[in-house]
């Protein structure tokens, strides 16, 4: 007699969604396959039920959306082992196929861009129009930029008392990259492409809160062709997957943005083999608001970083105004905020959606409540948008702004990474008292300027202490330029040829003009 069927990993599936079984759902109406993705294949994890799976859940109504394979140190090391096997024949491929093959991946992203726009959404609830019209063609261009830069990638030749030195980027080898859930797919994708295209192979370690994109994601790079274990994703928890992934000694490169702690765990893990990392953390940013400013702009800029829901790196979350333009630029603040629209992200209407996870919302609210604890007013928001939470079952907060705030209180040096925004001013004309306020967290990620005159805007940009100093304006973002932040907002910089510094071994080869048998 044949023996019974063994029964399948995992939890039974979500209550909410009726097509989820373990490891595979349909969210938005798209099929999605949770396994891990290694050396081409899709794979379960190693242990059994319930440790087998975890459930993911959407933002947007607290509904479960899938059950998703729950990584472990044996996924971590398959998928290492995977990336390391396929990184000689990746490493190999002539540039011109590699960047053929990040082309292809492209297409795949902008032909299923509305499929992972909604999916994104579902998943992270960010809205629905910025996936469509921003996120996602901004995804396909990474893959197209990285692609088409390594084509271009040369230093010309320089001479050393007659001897030609000559400087290449040679792949480095396998990459791990561990993305936060804030812009799942569009923060892997700008890790993802310069390794790819460097030659290194990839191991991709999504958030546990945003793990379906990776999933699609593995996809598309199948069907464009990418060789078994060019490009790996293990999902799961951070201190169970991640942790083994960044420890690991085939490891060469890991690129990692998320949290300050987080980023001290991994740093540790890598030390023990001296794994090079990339570190793009958190933000505390200023806007600082010059008495000659456009008030409007200014308003304009202030309002803006409650996008996402404050779930922004670079969100410029203090607001140092200079006096005499303070109730100005207050009133028009005021009025913008009035005007916005909350709810739903899949609404082209709705301006602000939900936060990410009810913890956060909680982690969110204990900043808040314990500034207002400390002394700070609330003049907008400063709580749980309960009404708006119960009739949905999403996570939302009501957008703040905090006034009466201590330079050197919690809520001006935590970031909050939610829609919270403190004002602070500076005496008119003391330029110096605005530097050392905006200067004065331990963050260094950005910087925004709203400023009336170049001269003065110039002086004070160069004082700031930031990776990216936006001068009214905000979000204007180029591949090309070098991203990253000064102090606890990260270590290094990647963007345009500073991705393939890092991606790369680089390497100068200094040829003396003797010793040829030909005589040359
Ligand atoms: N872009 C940014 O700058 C982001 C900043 N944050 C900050 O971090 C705070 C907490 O958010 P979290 O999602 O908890 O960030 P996190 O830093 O814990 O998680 C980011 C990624 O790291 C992974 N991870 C966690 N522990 C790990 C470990 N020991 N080894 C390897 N990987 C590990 C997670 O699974 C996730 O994929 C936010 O409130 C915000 O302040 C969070 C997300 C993005
Ligand atoms: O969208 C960008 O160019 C940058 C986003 C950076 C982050 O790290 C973030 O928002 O978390």
């Amino acid at each position: 007699m044949a023996p019974p069927a063994a029964k399948p990993p995992g939890n039974p599936p979500p209550a909410g969604n009726p097509t989820a079984t373990p490891h595979t759902a349909t969210v938005a109406n798209v099929p999605v396959d949770t396994r891990h993705w290694i050396a081409g294949a899709r794979v379960t994890s190693a242990t059994h039920a319930p440790t087998a799976t975890f459930t993911d859940h959407s933002p947007i109504d607290g509904a479960p959306l899938a059950e998703i394979a729950r990584g472990t140190a044996a996924e971590a090391r398959a998928a290492v082992a995977a990336a390391d096997a396929a990184f000689p024949g990746w490493a190999a491929t002539p540039p011109a196929e590699r960047a053929a093959l990040l082309h292809a991946v492209a297409d795949g992203v902008d032909a299923r861009a509305e499929e992972l726009a909604a999916v994104e959404t579902a998943d992270n609830g960010a809205l629905l129009r910025s996936h469509r019209h921003g996120v996602l063609p901004r995804v396909a261009h990474n893959f197209r930029y990285f692609a088409d830069r390594l084509l271009a990638l040369s230093r010309p030749d320089f001479e050393t008392r007659g001897h030609t030195n000559h400087v290449t980027w040679d792949p480095a080898g396998p990459a791990v990259l561990i993305t936060p859930w804030n812009a799942p797919l569009m923060l892997a994708s700008w890790k993802i492409a310069p390794a790819l295209a460097s030659g290194s192979t990839v191991v991709l370690k999504p958030a546990e809160w945003t793990p379906l994109t990776a999933s699609l994601l593995a996809d598309i790079t199948h069907e464009a062709g990418l060789p078994p274990g060019v490009f790996n994703v293990v999902q799961g928890y951070g201190d169970e997957v991640g942790a083994p992934l960044t420890a690991h000694p085939a490891v060469r490169r890991i690129s990692f943005t998320g949290s300050v702690p987080t980023a001290h765990r991994i740093a540790t893990a890598a030390a023990a083999h001296l794994t090079p990392c990339s570190f793009e953390l958190g933000g505390k940013s200023p806007l600082l608001v010059l008495a000659d400013a456009d008030l409007d702009l200014a308003a304009d800029l202030a309002v803006e970083q409650y996008d996402n829901a404050g779930q922004v790196c670079l969100a410029a979350t203090r607001i140092l105004v200079e006096e005499s333009v303070r109730d100005a630029f207050l009133g028009r603040f005021l009025d913008r905020v009035a005007k916005l629209t909350r709810g739903d992200p899949r609404d082209e209407a709705t301006d602000i959606g939900p936060s990410i996870h009810p913890r956060h919302v909680e982690r969110v609210d204990g900043f808040v409540r314990r500034a207002l604890a400390a002394g700070a007013e609330a003049l907008v928001g400063g709580a749980p948008d309960t009404r708006l939470s119960d009739a949905s079952g999403g996570n939302y907060y009501f957008p703040t702004l905090l006034t009466d705030v201590d330079q050197d209180s919690e809520i001006v040096q935590e970031e909050v990474f939610g829609p919270v925004l403190t004002l602070q001013t500076f005496p008119d004309g003391d330029e110096d008292e605005a530097v050392r306020l905006a200067n004065g967290t331990r963050f260094g990620l950005a910087a925004t300027l709203a400023a009336g005159d170049r001269e003065r805007a110039a002086r004070i940009a160069a004082r700031l202490v930031a990776g990216t100093v936006w001068v009214n304006c905000f979000y204007v973002r180029d591949l090309s330029a070098p991203f990253g932040g000064s102090r606890r907002s990260g270590i290094g910089r990647e963007g345009g040829d500073w991705s393939f510094d890092f991606y790369c071994d680089l390497k100068n080869t200094v040829t003396a003009p003797k010793g040829w048998s030909d005589h040359g």
